[in-house]
């Protein structure tokens, strides 16, 4: 989100046109928590993780009253448009605000989830997937030499993209993805399969937002099945949300962040900046919030062909 923000900031003042840093989203908007930004400001920011104008969730932001009180604090500043980072709640928000108000607002897509269409990557993917493989490398460690089964459980809601590169760069033998219906029994089949011929040890990368339930119910369920596995599972959890951005996620942030400022002096508004096919494109929020990203199903076909 930093190296966003200070390519938000760095622009706007390469364009002539006075920047201001809004803290902790629509809540601090509201609030009035509004701070002048000049270079400096977002200098020695590129490879930071998180944010340096942090991140809240507003539940007033979704009544008019809320709205209209954030109206006020861009009259106020003299604030004449807005570039959001986020995903689909904060496109929501920002086309609304901007039916009711007319600021024109860009969007930058931010979540490590990479579930927005209108992009082929997200701010914050690229990191969090080699975060995660990072550990699946150190688990797969302890799988080995000790003939376990290890379900690991990364991010996504309500998607199995970090899951499925993690899987495939791991060496999964199984990946389970909120997107895609895989049944308990068929999870069985397939260790069996496995131990049938002789594998000694597995690894199933699971989503946190599938269906067949978290890491810990599945692995659960798979014990009662097979009493003989070593089965552990490991949450890789947050770690998977911070730390120094990827070179691939600095990048994208940098584009993004020119892209999102200079959609907005050329007029552009409701719309998110993104990179399609190493192309810059302008989704309307209406597609970014309605539409949905398809998962790559060759992926899917990957996993199996090479855990053969
Ligand atoms: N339907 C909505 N109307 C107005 N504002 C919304 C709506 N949905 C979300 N928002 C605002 O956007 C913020 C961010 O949304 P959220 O769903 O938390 O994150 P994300 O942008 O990652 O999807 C919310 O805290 C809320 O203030
Ligand atoms: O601690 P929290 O706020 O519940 O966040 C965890 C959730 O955030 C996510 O990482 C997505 O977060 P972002 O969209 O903010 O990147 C989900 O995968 C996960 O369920």
């Amino acid at each position: 989100m930093n190296a966003c923000v200070r390519a938000v900031v760095r622009t706007a003042l390469y364009h002539g046109v006075e920047v201001y840093g809004i803290m902790r989203g629509y809540s601090g908007l509201i609030k009035g928590e509004i701070v002048r930004l000049d270079t400096t400001a977002v200098a020695n920011m590129v490879q930071r993780g998180g944010t340096l104008l942090k991140s809240a969730r507003s539940q007033k932001f979704t009544t008019r009253e809320g709205r209209q009180e954030a109206y006020n604090q861009l009259v106020h500043h003299g604030i004449e448009g807005l570039v959001v980072i986020g995903g689909n709640g904060t496109f929501t928000g920002a086309q609304l605000f901007e039916q009711e108000f007319g600021i024109p607002t860009v969007g930058a897509p931010g979540t490590i989830d990479n579930d927005l269409y209108g992009t082929d990557y997200t701010i914050g993917y690229d990191t969090a997937v080699n975060t995660a493989l990072e550990a699946i490398d150190k688990i797969r460690d302890t799988a080995d030499s000790h003939d376990r089964a290890f379900f690991v459980e990364v991010m996504g809601r309500d998607s199995g993209y970090i899951a499925i590169p993690c899987a495939i760069g791991g060496g999964a033998e199984i990946v389970l993805v909120p997107e895609q219906e895989q049944s308990l029994e068929s999870v069985i089949d397939m260790l069996q399969a496995g131990r049938k011929r002789q594998k000694s040890s597995f690894l199933v990368v699971v989503a946190e937002g599938d269906e067949e339930g978290n890491a810990t119910t599945v692995a659960a369920k798979v014990k009662e099945a097979i009493p003989e596995l070593d089965v552990r599972v490991t949450v890789i959890g947050h770690i998977q949300r911070g730390g120094a951005p990827s070179a691939a996620d600095r990048l994208l942030a940098s584009q993004i962040g020119i892209a999102a400022v200079e959609g907005l002096i050329n007029g552009m508004h409701s719309v998110m900046a993104g990179i399609i096919d190493r192309k810059l494109v302008y989704t309307p929020f209406e597609d970014c919030i309605k539409r949905k990203k398809p998962l790559n199903q060759s992926f899917m076909r990957m996993i199996e062909i090479l855990s053969t």
